[in-house]
């Protein structure tokens, strides 16, 4: 799938291709300009930089903006993720290894468990654990003190925190989808780090079918690479980039063979629903998880899928993108009624509203 993370020699490059430094990082201005002053005051100051939470869909850049806060302060990094941390002593040992002024990136922080989060809450803010030493009668409480750390925690999923976690981040900044003409700087600037020779319009090619994302960009300018390579002189033009991503299925709005599949189950099965998320989920026989985080926040972006009280809806551009007529009463303009297509878990949990993710 275009938007997983890389695997392999595609990794290597992907690390490769991460700029180091706040300079370096493309687009999101508001958020450059906001953590670059966090963290001037912070070295003005010799003091340790405030706690940063970093929201946004996958591959917009949270791992690479933490490399960069660490360099920036010249800090050590340690990098764990919140399935990693399951147990509050998993978490413990984690936070009494670190060094003053360390950099801890917890990646995925609304999978902590909920007991681990708690210990987080005493950590961040005066820097210190409370842990059980022993067990039953021999058990006795201790509590250790840290160092001051950043930690800099990342989520798919900003309103899965509960407050009084997110409330202990001092910066919090939410990354959004990226322009074209942004995503085509990202790929001129990987295409000279890789040293991949591409014309202007084959950058705007890729951009376009990139879903707003760098980590995406970077993918299919590697996958244009290597087919500009076999199949031509290496030269990545319009003509080439666009073949090559036909040839990967990639459409020419970015839709790959996940958001198809969502689609076409959407409007094929259900009609253009409404449809419970765990019922599409099954029909494209993806993760929930998959369908809600990857897919789902580029056609809603996109406009082609619109989440409602009752479920998923396709809107009218999702019917044309498909090439298909829209049923002559969209279900997505039918009044609130019993649900078709039978799925209990539409009926134990309301699914999100029009404007946001589900609870
Ligand atoms: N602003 C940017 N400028 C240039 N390249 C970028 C930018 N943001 C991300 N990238 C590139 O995209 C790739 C993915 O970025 P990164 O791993 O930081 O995303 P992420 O948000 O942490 O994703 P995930 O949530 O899946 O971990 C990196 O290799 C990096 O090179």
């Amino acid at each position: 799938m275009v938007a997983a993370p890389a695997d392999g020699e595609d990794r290597a490059t992907e690390a490769a291709l991460r700029p180091k430094d706040l300079d370096g990082f493309i687009g999101q201005e508001r958020v450059r300009e906001q953590l670059d002053l966090v963290l001037r005051a912070a070295r003005q100051r010799s003091a340790t930089a405030d706690h940063v939470l970093l929201s946004g869909a996958p591959g917009l850049g949270k791992t690479t903006l933490a490399m960069i806060i660490a360099a920036e302060m010249e800090a050590p990094l340690r990098i764990t993720s919140g399935p990693a941390i399951q147990h509050p002593g998993e978490l413990a040992a984690v936070l009494a290894s670190l060094t003053g002024g360390e950099v801890l990136f917890l990646d995925e922080i609304h999978r902590m468990s909920r007991p681990a989060e708690e210990m987080l809450y005493l950590a961040m803010e005066d820097f210190r654990v409370d842990i059980v030493v022993g067990t039953g009668l021999e058990a006795t409480a201790m509590s250790l003190e840290l160092p001051p750390f950043t930690l800099v925690g990342a989520t798919t999923r900003a309103g899965l925190l509960v407050p009084p976690l997110r409330d202990r981040f001092g910066f919090t900044a939410h990354m959004e989808f990226y322009e074209p003409a942004e995503l085509e700087r990202v790929i001129h600037r990987s295409a000279r780090l890789l040293g991949v020779e591409i014309e202007p319009a084959g950058a705007t090619e890729i951009a376009g079918r990139s879903r707003g994302t760098p980590r995406i960009s970077n993918r299919l300018l590697r996958r244009v690479r290597d087919y500009a390579q076999v199949t031509a002189d290496g030269v990545v033009t319009r003509e080439i980039a666009a073949a090559a991503l036909g040839v990967y299925e990639v459409d020419c709005r970015g839709l790959d063979r996940l958001d198809r599949a969502v689609l076409n189950a959407l409007l094929k099965l259900f009609g253009g629903g409404p449809v419970g998320l765990a019922t599409l989920a099954v029909a494209v026989g993806e993760e929930r998880d998959t369908v809600e985080e990857v897919a789902e926040p580029f056609l809603v972006r996109e406009g082609l899928l619109a989440r409602t009280p009752r479920g998923r809806v396709a809107t009218p551009a999702a019917w044309a993108h498909l090439g298909l007529a829209p049923p002559p009463e969209p279900s997505w303009v039918a009044p609130p009624g019993p649900h078709r297509n039978g799925d209990s878990d539409r009926r134990a949990r309301p699914e999100g509203t029009p404007n946001g993710p589900p609870p």
